[in-house]
């Protein structure tokens, strides 16, 4: 039988595949991605991580057992250990000042607000397709993306990162956790996820394309 996360991506193929085409991911696959977006994007995801970590957050408390607690605090590690210190190390050697780069555009703030909003307003379920539907689709970018070389050793970077088996694994276990949750919900709520889901990727494409602002 079809599980809950493959319904989400079959009933939401168009904006799926909207994102896996957007220009950023494309720019990057022909290796002609400009400095200036990359440095913007970095700054702009560079913010995002704290509210990453605001969102797993509200995940750790909102989970319903220590199981998913104990992966949940794996991952809030990771992103406050290697993924700050990460951001801090690439601006700091590109020389990039994120007071350069304001991040108030309607695309970054609709994604940040849209996903802390349902975090903290949501249920467990909810953060969960939020987060399911981030990852997944970025692993499955980033995979594709890193066959093809990028001269840029920061970029190849960011690629790498995100297609390597330790994103694979949390990006799966996010698809994992939303069937086990979905079989406890009834065709309402379900529906309802499916909704955000094709928010999240909306609020992707629109973050995406921030970057792009000159
Ligand atoms: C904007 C954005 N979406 C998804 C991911 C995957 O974690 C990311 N790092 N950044």
């Amino acid at each position: 039988m079809e599980g809950f996360s493959d319904r989400l991506l079959r009933e939401h193929h168009a904006a799926w595949e909207a994102m896996q085409q957007h220009r950023f991911v494309v720019d990057i696959e022909h290796d002609r991605l400009p400095e200036t977006v990359f440095n913007r994007y970095l700054v702009f995801e560079g913010n995002f991580v704290a509210t990453a970590i605001a969102i797993f957050a509200l995940a750790v408390s909102k989970a319903p057992g220590i199981r998913q607690q104990r992966w949940l605090i794996g991952v809030l590690n990771a992103l406050v250990d290697t993924q700050i210190a990460w951001f801090e190390q690439v601006l700091a050697q590109r020389a990039v000042n994120p007071a350069d780069y304001p991040d108030s555009l309607p695309g970054v703030l609709r994604f940040r607000d849209g996903m802390l909003n349902v975090a903290q307003q949501g249920s467990y379920e909810e953060i969960i397709t939020l987060m399911f539907g981030a990852e997944w689709m970025y692993y499955h970018w980033c995979l594709r993306v890193s066959a093809q070389p990028q001269q840029d050793a920061d970029v190849r970077r960011w690629v790498e990162m995100h297609a390597e088996d330790e994103f694979f694994q949390q990006a799966s276990w996010l698809k994992a956790e939303l069937d086990s949750c979905a079989q406890r919900l009834n065709e309402e709520q379900r529906q309802a996820l499916s909704v955000l889901y094709g928010k999240v990727l909306q609020w992707e494409i629109d973050f995406h394309s921030a970057a792009y602002r000159d």
